[in-house]
């Protein structure tokens, strides 16, 4: 494969997800499981398996030509690690959420302590040529600890949330020592230029650094941060969309809605999805369109998530009652305004669902990228497109500008999208719907791998950056 030449790639992430016969994978996998066949990599994470005492056993396995290394956790280690440090502190604090945010030593201290792990782990593996990448913020302090074992590969790091504001990241306790760990790797990527201006902010202003293009200084060390948002396999999820699965999924929508417009949302149970402002802004649009009533339907599937820490219970609770109360409010006996779903559905079932409804309603209060707005675009039907209504906020809408962008903290703007967007004449949603679909096939998954892949290869073992790859 091009970008790699001869070195493996070994990703590093939270999660692993192994190949099956059926491909029923997310985008990241597909993309992730490519380059490591090819490479014939390794794929090394936590196994989602708890265990009494640590033993520090890898599980190796290989599925459809992609290895997988992993170990199982302590329960202690899933507390204070992923439910503590990961989704109770740097969650909240990089969605801007800092009245949510919780800071106890001892979720820092299993957070280092399950990195240690994964050093341990991976170390064995590695060999002088790899190429290493690490993915997201469960991980950042992964490269520091490889680099204190000895290994000098060309270490990538790639964020798949936000990059807080410097005003918010300063209430971290240790905040610099999170961020000076970003400096033991080569390359350091984000989904938007906003978050990679918030990083190199805070890396002048709070820590005396200086920024030259790519080029991100502090001492001794230079790094290359860049931008590189994530895409989906388009091509691939344009076809999901007319398999079997989809259109047994998209007939029956469509009959239980006897000819009403559906808006769908579908999103992790999250608070950053901002559900509760959805569901208001719908209230208001029934509230100011008793014209629309029995005309149309939201479909609201949100798939628990993090259910042991508490916000997410709240979130979750909030809901519940919030759909009740709206669903009370304007329901007759033949129509219930939102239909609420606690599951989860597989991709071709998912992409029968967004091509059945005529807008896609994308809400996040502060999202890294949104694949959900990218798959809902690249399932419609060409000849009779939906629309989509998304947050200024996610980072998919800085490249998906031909949505109707919008800000979701306001309940009128969204009553109005919603307007706008079930009146809208073919031909603007074709010719909206073109320039993003455009959009969401030249950046797809391995543009982005690609692309992040190149940077850290033209890096030298050394930590220097080969001429040609020096940005203009
Ligand atoms: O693993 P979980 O705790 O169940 O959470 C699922 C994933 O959520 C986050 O996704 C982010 O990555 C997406 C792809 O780049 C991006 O589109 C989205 O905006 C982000 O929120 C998290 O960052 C992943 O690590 C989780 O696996
Ligand atoms: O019932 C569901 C709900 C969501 N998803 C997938 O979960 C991913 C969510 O990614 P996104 O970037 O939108 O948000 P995240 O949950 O990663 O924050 C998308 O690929 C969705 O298709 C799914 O497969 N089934």
């Amino acid at each position: 494969m091009e970008a790699l030449g001869m070195s493996r790639l070994i990703v590093i992430s939270n999660r692993v997800s192994r190949p099956t016969k059926n491909g029923n994978q997310g985008g990241l996998a597909v993309a992730l499981s490519q380059a490591l066949r090819e490479s014939r990599g390794i794929w090394v994470g936590w196994s989602g398996e708890i265990t009494e005492n640590f033993t520090g056993q890898i599980g190796f396995s290989e599925d459809e030509g992609v290895k997988t290394a992993t170990i199982d956790l302590e329960e202690q280690d899933v507390d204070e690690y992923y439910n503590g440090y990961a989704n109770k502190t740097l969650w909240p604090l990089f969605h801007f959420r800092i009245d949510l945010a919780e800071y106890a030593r001892d979720f820092e201290g299993g957070y280092n302590r399950v990195n240690q792990r994964f050093a341990d782990t991976t170390s064995p593996l590695i060999e002088p040529e790899d190429i290493i990448w690490v993915q997201d913020y469960h991980m950042i302090p992964l490269g520091r600890m490889l680099r204190d074992r000895g290994h000098d590969n060309r270490m990538g790091f790639f964020l798949h949330i936000p990059w807080p504001p410097t005003r918010l990241l300063v209430s971290l306790p240790h905040h610099s020592k999170l961020v000076q760990a970003l400096f033991a790797y080569d390359v350091v990527g984000f989904h938007t230029e906003e978050w990679l201006e918030s990083f190199r902010h805070y890396v002048e202003r709070e820590m005396g650094g200086s920024v030259d293009g790519d080029f991100v200084t502090l001492g001794k060390r230079t790094i290359q941060a860049i931008a590189c948002p994530i895409g989906i396999n388009a091509q691939e999820y344009a076809s999901a969309a007319v398999s079997d699965a989809a259109k047994d999924m998209y007939e029956k929508v469509r009959r239980s809605l006897q000819d009403r417009a559906m808006i769908v949302g579908v999103d992790r149970l999250d608070y950053s999805k901002g559900l509760e402002e959805r569901f208001n802004g719908y209230a208001r649009f029934l509230k100011d369109h008793s014209e629309q009533h029995r005309n149309v339907v939201l479909t609201q599937i949100a798939p628990p998530s993090r259910g042991e820490v508490e916000s997410y219970q709240q979130i979750r609770a909030t809901l519940d009652a919030l759909a009740g109360r709206i669903n009370g409010e304007y329901s007759d006996v033949d129509w219930t305004p939102i239909r609420y779903v606690n599951q989860g559905y597989p991709r071709d079932k998912l992409a029968g669902i967004y091509r059945a409804a005529k807008i896609g309603l994308v809400t996040p209060l502060r999202d890294g990228m949104n694949l959900v707005a990218k798959e809902y675009v690249a399932a419609q039907n060409p000849d009779d497109p939906g629309v989509l209504i998304l947050s200024r906020f996610a980072g998919a809408a800085q490249q998906l500008k031909d949505a109707l962008l919008i800000n979701p903290y306001s309940p009128e703007e969204m009553s109005d999208a919603i307007t706008r967007a079930l009146s809208m004449p073919l031909d603007e949603r074709k010719r909206r719907w073109r320039a993003m679909m455009d959009s969401v096939e030249k950046q797809d998954i391995s543009w982005w791998r690609q692309r992040f892949t190149e940077r850290l290869m033209a890096v030298q073992r050394n930590g220097e950056v080969k001429q040609e790859a020096q940005p203009a």
